[in-house]
């Protein structure tokens, strides 16, 4: 049994299908990404497995239980991240900490998520004062407060510099070796590239693929990769194209980029070898979860940060 089973969930806003008919599952112990772009439905969705929102139709399960019926139930054994708490804004992160432990029967040590989440230092500081990161991580923090056995993070790295971003990876991680489910929403195919161990692509109301990452991957574009290198003589691309494996190649200046599967760098690269050719500048990169999304929803996701870090290529 998933720990969240959803079958043909169906919410309407007025005449609007922000959910139309959505089926996914998530396993016990797995971190499962939400992504998708702009008005996709992702907090709609999440907002019915909460229990904040009644569907239309279809069949919610969290934890076994009934997010509408057993809402009460459901909220002490799960944990939701904010990008808004509602906090007073006058209040400090130790007292924040310790107002919602108040909230459950046998919540964590808040001085122990202090120091677990880098807090300690800030104790005393009022959360309004905090930066993004930190902020950011306090939400996290609030979220484990009542020892949840599933987890909500909504875009928890968003605001934070490359340096925060993988710390808090680390983190997520932890959380779930812990024993916690986590539920991702982002915007980053990087981090739920990194992360997920399965995830759902949604579009407008629909799941268009949900999986692995590597299996979306293979699906969405049939895997394989990129070469890219700048050849040291004239080289008829056309010669290249007949190659086992080889899908397209392209001029880009002076570079050439070839795609393909399987063995359609080895290939390239003896072809090469055989005509003398050398190559520099040369870059091999696995298609990613960015090549995937973009072939399923045509294209990328509409609100990423134009700073968000680029996906770090396998450099030859
Ligand atoms: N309370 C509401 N009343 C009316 N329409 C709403 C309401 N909430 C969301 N919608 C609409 O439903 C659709 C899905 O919205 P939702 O917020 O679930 O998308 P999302 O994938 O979370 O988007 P984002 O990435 O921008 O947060 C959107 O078209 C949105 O405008």
């Amino acid at each position: 049994m998933g720990i969240i089973e959803v079958d043909g969930l169906v919410k309407r806003y007025g005449g609007h299908v922000a959910l139309d008919g959505v089926s996914f599952e998530v396993g016990e112990g797995e971190i499962f990404g939400i992504l998708g772009p702009n008005g996709a439905g992702k907090t709609t969705a999440v907002e019915c497995l909460e229990g904040l929102r009644a569907p239309d139709a279809g069949r919610v399960r969290v934890l076994g239980l009934d997010p509408r019926r057993d809402g009460d139930r459901l909220r002490e054994r799960i944990g939701v991240q904010l990008q808004q708490t509602g906090l007073p804004a006058s209040i400090r992160v130790r007292e924040a900490l310790e107002l919602y432990a108040s909230f459950y029967r046998s919540p964590r040590d808040p001085g122990e998520l202090l120091a677990e989440w880098d807090l300690e230092d800030k104790r005393r500081a009022r959360v309004r004062k905090l930066s993004g990161g930190q902020a950011q991580r306090l939400h996290i923090a609030l979220a484990l407060v009542g020892r949840p056995d599933l987890v909500f993070l909504d875009e928890p790295t968003t605001g934070l510099d490359p340096r925060g971003r993988r710390a808090t990876w680390e983190l997520i991680r932890r959380v779930r070796a812990s024993g916690v489910t986590v539920v991702l929403i982002s915007h980053f195919m990087d981090e739920a590239e990194e992360l997920c161990d399965r995830l759902a692509v949604f579009d407008r109301g629909k799941v268009l693929a949900s999986g692995t990452p590597e299996a979306l991957i293979e699906e969405a574009t049939g895997g394989g990769g990129r070469m890219r290198f700048r050849p040291s003589a004239e080289l008829d691309v056309a010669d290249l194209a007949g190659l086992p494996g080889v899908g397209g190649v392209e001029r880009s200046g002076r570079h050439v980029v070839v795609s393909g599967t399987g063995d359609f760098a080895a290939a390239v690269t003896s072809a090469l070898a055989r005509r003398h050719v050398l190559v520099a500048d040369l870059r091999v990169e696995q298609t990613s979860l960015d090549d995937a999304y973009v072939a399923l929803t045509g294209g990328p996701p509409a609100d990423a940060p134009a700073d968000a870090p680029a996906r770090p290529s396998d450099r030859a």
